[in-house]
């Protein structure tokens, strides 16, 4: 709400706000914008601050999304002098900066607060806080040229700005940064593109609704940064560490190897599948009779060691149902389907097998506790990261069992890659999948076949992920390179009655608890003294005094005319639909002439040249016109007018080029210079002739001069040097033949016509 004018505004904690807010920028009704240097010394020129170094705060960005009203908070955190309690009571209203709801723009121009707020750094520095409230962008009275000067100036004025957005980041957003950051560093003479113009950015996203995907505050701010502001297809150099789980596991074997020698060695019979060849062969080798091994005589000793401790000596079995072996082996017979009685069962089938063989024997069928650990793991950390594999499968890179075996060595799909990030010429991807365990296998494949197949696809799949769109990289590349640092923090909103209520007048009592909770944060942390960042240009700190010069100074950039006008995305791509299109009628215009009057054409009468430059012009304007351009008709006939002059330009030159073709036309110049010397010698001999020597001696005189320049125009034909002589001699020949000759040549043609045509009347035969 307006500061009102009855009282002085009071701050929450009852303490009487001092100041009041100074238009020290404002844009006048034909778009200028003016400073007004007085009283932009009345707040920073004051004896107590003038040499004080500089911290200013200031908040940009779109119009009505509460960019005063935050100013208003952090009014109340200095005005209280940054104490815990600065938020103060729920009753007082919101002062400062005004501010009010509605939909109509209310800050126009660029703001200060008149008094500066003093401070001490933890360093023992005195610094004077000065904040700044811009005009929002993007109204309806404003051109994008006022919106780009007043961020541009507030940015390069302020150490801090605040981008104030509603509820997101949006790729739009970006774009404006860029634009107005660019209009910005443009102004700036250390434009260099490698050092970073401005100081301090921070994202503030006012009315922020997801908190489940990114909490309020820095910590949400700063996940959200990252997402929006990352350049992905760069591959970062610094190599990846990724923490295997099978790593730790070859570590742990030596401990396992341990730990299963406690376990009774029954586990690692358990552990193995019915259907395992390990399985079957304890089994038959607890069955075996003499017969079954009658070809391998190691084996028949084997078996006979068994003989008679195995109650049931059969052949090699066609089946191995448990159900089975227990009726056989023990003679007894359970109900297969109670899961109980299934245990019990095998537990006895075990107890037999244990009773009746050897440690010694029995261990030949177990795996080594090494293999048994990695089966287990194996099928943990299958269970794990099998899901994000499924991907891989349905993208096509590998079939199920690949991925198992990929899942089951401890990699899921986002190991992968930043494996391949880390490596991207896809030895990290061999190496990983080719490595060896210490059962001396490899960790997922050592199979060229597959090697040479998933590898290749994996890697298209993550660089095709990867790529992001030129354009996007660039706005990333671009608004990092301006900034020092930049930081992000998340909004709640602060409530239905701030936002929609004609009569909030700023009460705490109105505003949501989590608003507040978050202002608690924000704020100290742009403006608690240890947190203030004081003014830096060109790396040198900058006092109050200083700030008033570069004020000064770049206001003036933004008045002159040297900056280049930031356009409307629209009109910037309609100019430059149509510039490309002048560009293309005018080179198909070229190339036409090229065909009529060219380099290696013969000379053509001008004006058949001019026929021919009629037909191009209108091929090329037609070509001007059929082309696809943005902006319609009326905004491009400046251009189809600017199409026109640059070929009449062209033609002007074709036409000089033709010109220079016509041998007589290149003869012209010695021949007027030889006539004229004629005429000279001839009358001077006539007036020698007749007596009057020193006039005879004048022509003489001029036909030596006319020799003269003939020699001198051969010479420099010849030898290319004195060109300007040429040019004169020219003029001069030019000029007699003009004045002169050309006349008199017409005169003698005309008259040889008439007598050509009277002698024809002359010889017709009369009729009767
Ligand atoms: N939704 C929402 N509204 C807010 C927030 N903060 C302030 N408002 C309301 O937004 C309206 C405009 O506030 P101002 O501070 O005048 O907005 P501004 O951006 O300075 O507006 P201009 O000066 O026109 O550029 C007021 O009604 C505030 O109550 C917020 O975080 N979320």
């Amino acid at each position: 709400m307006n500061t009102s004018e009855n009282h002085p505004p009071v701050s929450a904690r009852g303490v009487t706000l001092v100041g009041e807010p100074i238009q020290i920028v404002s844009v006048k009704d034909d778009h200028t914008f003016e400073l007004d240097e007085e009283k932009l010394d009345t707040v920073l020129l004051r004896q107590e601050i003038q040499g004080k170094k500089a911290v200013v705060v200031s908040v940009a960005g779109a119009f009505r999304k509460g960019k005063s009203f935050l100013l208003d908070f952090f009014l109340r955190y200095l005005n209280a002098d940054c104490s815990p309690d600065w938020l103060g009571d729920d009753e007082s209203p919101l002062e400062g900066f005004s501010w009010r709801g509605g939909s109509e723009r209310e800050t126009t121009g660029i703001l200060l607060w008149s008094e500066p707020f003093c401070f001490t750094l933890p360093n023992g520095e005195e610094v004077a806080v000065l904040l700044m409230d811009t005009q929002g962008a993007f109204d309806s009275e404003s051109t994008v040229r006022d919106c780009a000067t007043v961020f541009a100036l507030s940015t390069m004025i302020s150490s801090v700005q605040v981008y104030n957005l509603s509820q997101n980041i949006q790729e739009d957003d970006l774009q404006h940064l860029q634009l107005f950051t660019e209009y910005g560093r443009l102004a700036l003479e250390a434009n260099d593109n490698e050092s970073k113009p401005f100081q301090v950015l921070e994202f503030l996203v006012r009315d922020w609704s997801y908190p489940y995907d990114a909490a309020y505050g820095e910590a949400g701010g700063s996940q959200m940064l990252e997402k929006r502001l990352k350049v992905l297809g760069q591959h970062e150099q610094k190599s990846v560490k990724i923490q295997f789980s099978q790593d730790i596991a070859l570590e742990e074997t030596q401990e396992a190897e341990t730990r299963m020698e406690i376990i009774h060695p029954n586990l690692g019979v358990a552990l193995l599948p019915d259907s395992s060849p390990n399985f079957r062969a304890l089994v038959q080798s607890c069955t075996a009779n003499d017969n079954d091994w009658s070809d391998d005589g190691g084996a028949e000793n084997e078996c006979h060691k068994h003989e008679g401790l195995i109650s049931h000596k059969s052949s090699w079995r066609s089946t191995y149902k448990q159900e089975s072996l227990v009726s056989d082996i023990l003679n007894i017979t359970y109900n297969a389907h109670d899961a109980a009685g299934d245990v019990r069962a095998l537990s006895k089938l075990l107890q037999h097998a244990v009773s009746t063989l050897t440690m010694k024997d029995f261990s030949v069928f177990f795996f080594s506790p090494k293999a048994v650990f990695y089966n287990n793991l194996n099928s943990r950390e299958k269970a794990k990261n099998i899901s994000s594999l499924k991907v891989a499968v349905s993208s096509g890179i590998c079939k199920m069992a690949t991925a198992e075996n990929i899942a089951g060595s401890g990699l899921n799909l986002d190991q992968l890659k930043k494996i391949y990030v880390g490596d991207p010429w896809e030895d990290g991807l061999l190496n990983t999948f080719t490595m060896k365990n210490s059962l001396g296998q490899p960790r997922v494949t050592n199979t060229k076949r597959i090697l040479e197949s998933v590898i290749p696809k994996l890697a298209d799949y993550f660089n095709n992920r990867n790529k992001q769109h030129p354009e996007l990289q660039q706005i990333r590349k671009h608004i990092k390179s301006c900034f020092s640092k930049i930081g992000c923090f998340l909004m709640p909103h602060p409530g239905l009655r701030v936002a929609t209520n004609p009569h909030f007048d700023g009460r705490l009592k109105d505003i949501e608890t989590d608003f507040k909770e978050q202002l608690k944060v924000l704020v100290p942390q742009l403006l608690a003294p240890e947190n203030l960042i004081v003014k830096e240009i060109n790396g040198c700190r900058i006092t109050c005094r200083d700030l008033v010069e570069y004020f000064k100074a770049y206001i003036r950039i933004y008045q002159g005319e040297e900056l280049p006008e930031p356009k409307s995305m629209l009109q910037a791509t309609a100019e430059a639909n149509n510039l490309a299109a002048v560009s293309t009628a005018r080179s198909q215009y070229v190339r036409d002439m090229e065909e009529v009057c060219g380099g290696d054409k013969a000379y053509i009468h001008p004006t058949e040249l001019d026929k021919e430059h009629q037909r191009c012009l209108r091929q090329a304007l037609d070509t001007f016109k059929s082309a696809r351009k943005m902006g319609g008709p009326e905004f491009s006939s400046g251009y189809a007018e600017q199409l026109t002059n640059e070929i009449y330009d062209q033609f002007e030159n074709f036409q000089k080029h033709n010109e220079s073709k016509n041998i007589f036309s290149a003869a012209r110049t010695p021949a007027v210079l030889f006539t004229v010397m004629i005429v000279a010698y001839m009358t001077s001999g006539v007036f020698s002739v007749i007596g009057l020597e020193s006039i005879a001696n004048v022509f003489n005189f001029t036909m030596i001069i006319f020799l003269m320049f003939l020699i001198s125009w051969f010479y420099i034909q010849y030898s290319g040097e004195y060109r300007t002589l040429a040019i004169q001699i020219d003029q001069i020949a030019t000029v007699i033949w003009d004045q002169a000759l050309a006349p008199l040549y017409a005169q003698l043609m005309q008259q040889g016509a008439q007598l050509a045509v009277r002698q024809a009347t002359q010889s017709r035969p009369k009729r009767d």
